[in-house]
């Protein structure tokens, strides 16, 4: 479980990597004018900021020291006219840019959610959910942040600091020199502390991954946690990773803060320079007291993108590290199998049912099929089972057989290593999976229901099966109980289905499958056990549902098992014994035993 590592590899990046960010350009790319608008209002917003001191230096230089009140107001009126269009200016910057930024966002989350839908059942075995949510929702935040914190606006904010330059050069060559003394020890500062940082984020991200991960476990798994009393030990668990999750903090926080001061001092220090030199030039009368308060103005715009830099900094790193992980998903080529050309027919798939494919008498075939999840660890070797058309196949055997990986296979969750599975005839590789999928309905061990109306968890939204749905739950007898609720149908199902029992889950599940009227039915049936009253209900839902139906049926319920076609014992992934219940019970065998084990009462 949960205790002590990490949880996920947390890759904190470069600040800025041009391959990544390259990629990422390709999403911008669609929204090239607003952005390029964007930008072009930087230039204006930069002049009307080194305006304003330049106005204030007229005004003193010209106006006030000279005693002459006439163009004051004007000037005055010039100013305010600047603040007024520098904020509009800035209003129409920050909302294209954040205009892109979310289009960009829902751009990227879209194509990574469709990605993510083709991915194989393999890869979900693999891969936790939460991570996938996190790269869905917190990652592509990050990505938002990059155009809220205004990195585009770093482009402005380097046209004002040139702008700041050459005017303070402008007004006095040796006074800005002076100024720019503090300089080098700016951008010394500046360099290192990005470096000690740098290594400070990785650890945050690192625990902040540690703590996501702790939560999304502890709270899906809160009932475990309740019934087993696991309260204290998870809440110091998660103590302890909160803690951990500060102290990683802490480093930063004081980064940040030391970055602030001493970039604060030294604009103090760069005003004290001023004040110092240039009131002795004042004094020589080589500067003019105007020039003096813009010299002060300037030195302030000048330092306050400086100040921002570290914020700025974190954003660009935080959002390289999201944009590996998004790009690396979707580079995850772990695809759902495709439809194999006919002519690429696979080794060991001649047609062993018989038949020419079409009119094959068997409907369904499983020839000598191997399959491992993992490497070389075979969990059916050399399966093989015939089914006619309508048959009913009952597979039983002890937990961890192998019974619902032959039905995964069936549906091609996964594709057989050896072997061939056919259909008609045709092997099921050779069939598009969309095409094979509408043939097959299938009811899973533990039914998953989404959070919307009943009507909607039946037909799944799909136009043919709604119009199914009340004949579906009758055929299954989920009417009943779906018709004492308040709103019938139309009652809301909560997420996984917590407001129903798990009899009415099934019910639906099974009026889900007849919904979508398929020729093959594939039932994993629940191992939990229900009371007899849903037991009987079951029951008649699933003979229902088999009518006139191909079924596979992994069994547990020894009434579904009676009176089946055929019973199938796997064994370790073999066909240990197959026959029906009488000649099984006969042949006092494996299923003997079974059912001897499951009756002794
Ligand atoms: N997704 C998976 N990844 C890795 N191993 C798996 C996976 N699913 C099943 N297995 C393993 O494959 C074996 C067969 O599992 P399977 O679910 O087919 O058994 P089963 O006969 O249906 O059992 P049960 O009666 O308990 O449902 C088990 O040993 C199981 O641990």
């Amino acid at each position: 479980m949960h205790f002590g590592g990490i949880y996920e590899d947390e890759t904190v990046g470069k600040m800025y990597d041009r391959r990544l960010m390259g990629r990422f350009f390709a999403y911008v790319l669609p929204y090239r004018r607003m952005l390029v608008t964007a930008l072009m209002v930087l230039p204006l917003i930069a002049a009307s900021k080194l305006a304003q001191p330049w106005i204030i230096k007229v005004a003193i230089d010209e106006h006030i020291v000279k005693g002459r009140m006439e163009g004051l107001p004007a000037l005055a009126a010039a100013f305010l006219a600047i603040i007024f269009a520098e904020s509009i200016l800035m209003f129409a910057q920050v909302y294209l840019l954040q205009w892109v930024g979310q289009r960009v966002m829902y751009d990227i989350r879209v194509r990574l959610f469709s990605h993510i839908q083709r991915l194989s059942t393999r890869f979900f075995d693999q891969t936790p959910v939460g991570s996938l949510v996190s790269r869905l929702t917190s990652d592509i935040e990050v990505l938002g942040e990059m155009f809220a914190a205004g990195i585009v606006t770093v482009v402005g904010d380097i046209l004002v600091l040139a702008g700041i330059v050459g005017i303070m050069l402008y007004m006095n060559v040796q006074l800005s020199l002076v100024t720019f003394s503090v300089l080098p020890v700016l951008i010394w500062v500046a360099f290192a502390f990005r470096k000690w940082m740098r290594l400070a984020f990785r650890q945050v991200r690192a625990r902040q991954a540690n703590l996501s991960a702790f939560l999304a476990e502890s709270i899906g798994g809160m009932a475990v946690v309740q019934l087993f009393n696991r309260e204290r030990d998870e809440a110091a668990e998660f103590r302890r990773l909160n803690a951990s999750y500060i102290e990683a903090n802490l480093p930063v926080i004081t980064w940040d803060a030391a970055l602030y001061a001493v970039v604060e001092s030294l604009s103090s220090v760069a005003v004290a320079l001023i004040i110092w030199y240039g009131g002795g030039e004042i004094v020589k009368g080589t500067l003019s007291f105007g020039s003096l308060v813009a010299f002060i103005q300037y030195i302030e715009k000048f330092f306050s993108p400086i100040r921002d830099l570290s914020a700025k900094y974190s954003v660009m790193q935080g959002a390289m590290a999201s944009l590996e992980r998004i790009f690396a998903l979707l580079d995850n080529q772990d695809r759902e199998p495709g439809a194999l050309p006919a002519t690429d027919k696979p080794a060991g798939a001649a047609p062993a049912c018989g038949g020419a494919p079409g009119h094959a008498l068997q409907s369904i075939c499983f020839n000598d099929i191997w399959f491992a999840y993992k490497e070389r660890d075979y969990v059916l070797k050399g399966f093989s089972l015939q089914m006619k058309r309508g048959e009913k196949v009952a597979l039983v055997g002890e937990t961890g057989g192998g019974k619902t990986t032959v039905t995964r296979l069936l549906s091609r969750l996964y594709d057989v290593e050896r072997g061939s599975i056919t259909i008609d005839g045709t092997d099921i590789r050779e069939l598009q999976l969309p095409a094979l999928r509408k043939r097959i309905g299938v009811v899973l061990q533990d039914p998953y229901l989404f959070s919307g109306t009943i009507a909607y968890n039946i037909s799944l939204g799909d136009p043919e099966a709604l119009k199914r749905v009340e004949q579906a739950a009758a055929v299954v007898g989920a009417d009943r109980f779906i018709r004492e609720l308040p709103k019938g149908y139309e009652e809301e199902v909560r997420e996984r289905g917590v407001n129903f029992s798990a009899g009415e889950r099934q019910l639906i599940s099974f009026a889900r499958a007849v919904a979508f009227d398929p020729e093959i039915l594939v039932l994993d049936e629940a191992t939990a056990s229900v009371d007899t009253a849903s037991e009987r209900l079951i029951q008649q839902g699933l003979e229902g549902l088999m009518q006139g139906r191909t079924t596979l049926v992994v069994a547990h319920r020894l009434s579904t098992i009676r009176d089946a076609d055929r019973i199938v014992v796997i064994h370790r992934g073999e066909k240990a014994e197959e026959g029906t219940h009488a000649e099984l019970m006969a042949a006092q065998g494996v299923y003997y035993r079974l059912y001897q084990l499951q009756f002794k009462d």
